[in-house]
């Protein structure tokens, strides 16, 4: 194994005891995990990596009946018998799954692809030319890093990712050439479909339909996209690309390269994420919907697994409230005898930094907003 002649036994801090420890190994420099795949001999993963599922939630299925197709084009249609039937498909995926793939959204396919081949080129590049974009802080405008929360994962991911501040400012790292260009008529398209799925949704719950937007001031909304590159692993049974999770903004809309790997939590257990339509968006519903709808619509757990031969890569965008909006459950949701609120007020900055901030655990994040 390639570390072998590294192999020094000493104190590590980290983990508070003399061992071998990877971090320490490689010089207390981040350890990207599609370095250590490209290593000719390995054929195992380090213990940092080695990640334990909980035995209750090993089995793992494919899904009984297909994720629910929205069609956009009829969203924005002019017909209103079409635009209602859609809204409540929406709602109706919203509140039964949590996930949905839209379809006829806009977004051109080309840009689509585009976005998938400039990410995979921004980490083909030198380590020398990706440094000036390691991560620092959680909330840095763009942050290359590994695993989840590097300094506080106890367990390391098998993920390198990107993760970039498209709105509302727009940033983006000056390499490869074109990234920029792509990343930003990407991150503009997506904001517009997020917008008139939001809409919708406002609908589908019973609200104006711009009650999400302005309540949440979407126009200054936090999008973040993040790119997530899982290579190859030796072992990808005994290792993860991100734990069970749910996503911190309203809706998270996402594309990958063709490989498989997500799988979504229903009805208590997992289920693979197969086959998706082509051209489509998976969307899935985040945190603040589940704050702002009152419960009604839940954010849904999934999480990422890797495999031994090919890399998959995954472009996220998250779409949110405004970094300074305090999120509560909309008033028109809430009554004190029948509905009340069963999530305090939180201001998204201080969510994001207590989510991001932490080690990755299913919806603990959420549970500590609830009544
Ligand atoms: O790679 C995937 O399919 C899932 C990624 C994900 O859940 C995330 O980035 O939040
Ligand atoms: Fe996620």
């Amino acid at each position: 194994m390639v570390f072998k002649s590294a192999l020094t036994s000493r104190f590590c801090e980290r983990l508070s005891h003399f061992t071998v420890c990877i971090t320490c190994i490689v010089d207390l420099k981040m350890n990207f995990v599609k370095k250590l795949a490209e290593s000719p001999d390995l054929n195992s993963i380090p213990s940092i990596y080695a990640y334990s599922t909980n035995p209750n939630e090993s089995s793992v299925s494919d899904p009984q009946d297909s994720i629910p197709v929205v069609d956009f084009s009829l969203l924005m249609s002019h017909d209103p018998v079409l635009q209602s039937q859609v809204i409540q498909k929406l709602g109706n995926a919203c509140k039964d799954w949590g996930f949905f793939q839209v379809i006829n959204h806009g977004v051109p396919e080309t840009l689509m692809k585009m976005v998938i081949e400039k990410s995979n080129e921004f980490f083909n590049l030198t380590d020398e030319e990706k440094k000036d974009f390691e991560e620092k802080d959680v909330l840095d405008p763009i942050r290359y890093g590994t695993s989840f929360n590097s300094k506080k994962d106890k367990v390391f991911c098998w993920r390198d990712f990107l993760k970039v501040i498209v709105n509302p400012e727009f940033h983006s790292p000056n390499k490869p050439v074109g990234f920029s260009e792509v990343l930003f008529e990407y991150s503009k398209r997506t904001r517009e479909v997020a917008k008139g799925l939001l809409n919708g949704i406002s609908r589908s719950l019973g609200l104006d339909q711009s009650c999400i937007e302005k309540s949440l001031n979407l126009e200054s909304g936090l999008q973040i996209l993040v790119v997530n590159l899982y290579p190859p692993c030796p072992q990808p049974e005994l290792a993860i690309g991100i734990p069970p999770h749910s996503d911190h903004g309203l809706l998270t809309l996402l594309i990958n390269n063709g490989v498989c790997g997500l799988q979504i939590k229903r009805n208590g257990k997992w289920i693979n994420v197969n086959d998706t339509l082509p051209n489509s968006f998976l969307v899935n519903t985040a945190d603040h919907l589940e704050i702002f709808s009152n419960g009604k619509y839940k954010s849904v757990e999934h999480r990422a697994v890797v495999n031994n031969s090919v890399t998959r890569i995954s472009v996220v965008v998250a779409n949110g409230p405004s970094l300074d909006t305090v999120v509560r459950p909309a008033y028109e949701l809430v009554d004190d005898e029948r509905f009340p609120a069963v999530f305090v007020p939180m201001k998204y900055k201080d969510y994001l930094e207590m989510q991001q901030g932490n080690q990755i655990d299913g919806k603990t994040c959420l549970d500590r907003v609830r009544v």
